[in-house]
């Protein structure tokens, strides 16, 4: 459903993505790993639009765009949803949970009682009793604000959603379980999901491709098993090795 080839992105002459490639079919998690600075949110950045943006073929299913040639112009996402790193920075402090929740489905012209109701429904799915629907975002754990980030993306039933580092500020019990959440939506709605992260160990158990950057390249592009088995590059096997030097990948493979 999300097919980019050759993707590029140059700010002042700085080639800060060269030729990154990767596609994403329904349902699939693929997720995008590499040190610091190797380029990662500049990826999200310019699927977001927020960078230039160049590659030979876009091919983005839901919001039918189907770009065969060079585009220099912003890509941006529709039918997309974003949950970021820090939900209390991607929160606003003065809107209810459940009114956040709400945002996300404005202007598909829901009555107040649906719109109660497709919230409610959200909130349970990521397991958080309706009373959350109330309380502030200030009034709640970190691992809480995460996961109404989460419903906040999942109500509006997209067919991508592009997760920035997203268990980072979440203790590790917390990780476990708002992982193990995101997961099992992912199956029961069929949704895409783009990840980014640090952690090796969330790739290593639920990625279905590997997709390593390192100082803006592809490195490494396998499915989990492969990727994890015999890496591509000597960089990869690096990260494989000191993810596992680190304990990170025990009960995973
Ligand atoms: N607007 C910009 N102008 C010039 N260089 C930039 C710009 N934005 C980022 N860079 C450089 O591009 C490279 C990739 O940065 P990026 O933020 O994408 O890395 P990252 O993989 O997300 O790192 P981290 O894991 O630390 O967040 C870095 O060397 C960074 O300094």
């Amino acid at each position: 459903m999300l097919e980019v080839d050759r993707l590029c992105v140059e700010i002042n002459g700085a080639l800060l993505l060269e030729d990154v490639s990767f596609q994403l079919a329904r349902s699939e998690m693929l997720c995008v790993v590499g040190e610091s600075g190797a380029g990662k949110s500049t990826l999200m950045k310019a699927l977001q639009g927020l960078v230039p943006a160049r590659c030979q073929r876009f091919h983005f299913e839901p919001a039918n765009i189907d770009a065969s040639e060079a585009m220099p112009q912003m890509i941006g996402l529709p039918e997309t949803r974003w949950v970021m790193q820090d939900p209390l920075a991607a929160l606003n402090p003065r809107l209810s949970l459940g009114r956040s929740i709400a945002e996300s489905l404005h202007g598909r012209g829901y009555t107040k009682a649906k719109l109660r109701k497709a919230v409610e429904k959200a909130l349970e799915e990521v397991e958080l009793d309706p009373a959350f629907y109330d309380r502030l975002p200030g009034q709640v754990s970190l691992g809480q604000a995460q996961r109404a980030c989460l419903a906040r993306a999942l109500v509006a039933q997209p067919q991508l959603i592009i997760f920035d580092e997203p268990l980072s500020a979440l203790d590790a019990i917390v990780q476990k379980k708002v992982a193990q959440r995101m997961d099992a939506l992912r199956r029961e709605t069929q949704t895409a999901y783009l990840v980014v992260t640090h952690d090796m160990g969330f790739a290593a158990v639920y990625a279905d491709q590997v997709l390593v950057l390192q100082k803006g390249r592809v490195a490494d592009y396998q499915p989990r098993t492969t990727f994890f088995d015999s890496p591509a590059s000597p960089y990869s096997a690096s990260l494989i090795e000191a993810a596992r030097s680190l304990g990170a990948l025990e009960g995973t493979l």
